[in-house]
């Protein structure tokens, strides 16, 4: 698999990007509108010029040549896999699903979704190829993350899974694991009750937020605590995935306690709006 498509170029669609093209994939990345195709680049020339800078990459240019950033999804029709990396909306994803069914040609093509807890079922059913769609879930920092999960539903034939795996482990030189189509997967089902519980610790004045990831740093080895974690996946995305998961299993330790829910209310999302549990430089 040489053509990829990413559709999105936020967070995880610039990372999926950037790893695709630094593998030698020729990369074409659908955004919505010019603005946001244009801070979509902005972000991966950063990121790769960050990478050439400390030594990771020899040539950034080269790489940045390997990606186009357009705005018509039309210019994913002859790609072998398109990864789709929009927000974690369900109608959205459903939406979008149909539209690349009806655009991406070869009948071989992977149509991929990088989302972190809806049911590829969902997104299968709307194709008239769901043999062929799959779930490839990346993690945030995409560049430095290992891990890539994917996720066949009931209707995944086996020889998509493999050439997915193919790609991830051997060309992507990330490791690949499978689980089943379970809303959160295997990463999110541990994680993010985890985080949330942080959360609870926090609002109900236990400890401070500071207090509760220091405590997780130096007396459990994260690489850093939940809270300064929620701020770098977003806190819209927290509550995203916390609701599916609340959604499919019902369980009260999913459930989204009230301040995230009035932290994402008034646009505190984390590292990307500047202020979350933390305050960031933008
Ligand atoms: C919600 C979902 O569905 C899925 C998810 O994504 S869940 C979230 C999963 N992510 C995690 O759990 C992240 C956990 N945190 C970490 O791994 C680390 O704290 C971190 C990599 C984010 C930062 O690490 P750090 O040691 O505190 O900071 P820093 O020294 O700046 O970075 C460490 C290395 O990562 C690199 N790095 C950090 N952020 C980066 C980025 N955004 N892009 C590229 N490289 C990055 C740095 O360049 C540095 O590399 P070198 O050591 O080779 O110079």
């Amino acid at each position: 698999m040489q053509k990829i498509g990413v559709v999105g170029c936020g967070l995880m669609g610039a990372g999926i990007a950037e790893v695709c093209a630094r593998a030698g994939s020729e990369v074409v990345v659908v955004e919505s509108d010019d603005a946001r195709a244009e801070s979509g680049r902005a972000r991966l020339e950063k990121s790769l010029r960050r990478a050439q800078e400390r030594g990771k990459l020899d040539d950034a240019g080269a790489v940045l040549e390997r990606i186009r950033v357009v705005t018509d999804l039309t210019e994913l029709a002859d790609r072998d896999m398109v990864v789709e990396a929009i927000l974690e909306e369900e109608s959205a994803k459903v939406a979008l699903f149909k539209q690349l069914d009806e655009i991406v040609t070869s009948p071989d093509a992977i149509l991929a979704s990088n989302t972190s807890s809806i049911p590829i079922m969902k997104l299968a059913t709307v194709t008239k190829r769901p043999s062929h769609v799959l779930g490839v879930h990346f993690f945030n920092p995409v560049p430095v993350l290992k891990l890539v999960e994917l996720v066949p539903s009931l209707m995944t034939d086996a020889q998509t899974t493999e050439r997915a795996r193919d790609y991830v482990d051997n060309t992507l030189g990330k490791q690949a694991i499978t689980c089943q189509d379970r809303a959160g997967f295997v990463v999110n089902s541990l994680l993010i009750p985890f985080i949330l519980s942080a959360i609870r610790m926090y609002e109900s004045g236990f400890a401070t937020a500071e207090d509760i990831d220091s405590g997780l740093v130096l007396g459990a080895a994260h690489p850093q605590g939940p809270l300064a974690l929620a701020d770098l996946i977003g806190l819209d995305t927290t509550m995203a995935v916390a609701q599916s998961l609340y959604e499919e299993f019902k369980e009260p330790l999913y459930a989204p306690p009230p301040l995230l829910a009035r932290m994402v209310d008034a646009g505190l999302l984390g590292r990307k709006t500047g202020r979350g549990f933390y305050t960031y430089e933008q």
